[in-house]
């Protein structure tokens, strides 16, 4: 009989398989636009286009926090961060391409984790 796991545990399981995927994303070489957020002194219009700026180190905080009641929380911001980067590049700018690469490896360790039933 396959035992039902507590929620307790599947919430643990849950946090476990997010950290490990941040730190698999934080290491990949595609990830230098994502290690911190945005400058905007760099990059002046950000702000105003960008309603809400979101940054792997961001995320990783907010896990280390206990800010991500669920784990559909922490792959939405995840998924804000890849759409931002969409919407301030162009596809075929070093940033555009970066942001679809770490995108793709984001959501194949997603499902590795995940497997959708
Ligand atoms: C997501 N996004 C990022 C940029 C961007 O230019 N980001 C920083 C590039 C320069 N920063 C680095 O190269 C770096 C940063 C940290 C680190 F640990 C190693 C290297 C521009 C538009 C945009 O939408």
């Amino acid at each position: 009989v396959v035992p039902v796991m507590q929620p307790v545990q599947k919430e643990q399981k849950d946090l476990q398989s997010c950290k490990s995927i941040i730190s698999e994303l934080e290491v990949h070489e595609d990830a230098w636009p994502f290690l911190l957020p945005v400058n905007t002194r760099q990059f002046p219009t950000y702000k105003k286009i960008i309603k809400k700026p979101m940054d792997l180190s961001a995320i990783k905080k907010k896990l280390d926090d206990n800010l991500y009641k669920t784990r559909e929380e922490y792959c939405e911001d995840l998924r804000l961060m890849f759409n931002n980067c969409e919407t301030f590049n162009e596809d075929d700018s070093p940033v555009g391409k970066a942001g679809h690469n770490l995108r793709s490896f984001f959501e194949t360790k997603w499902n590795e984790h995940f497997p959708p039933t």
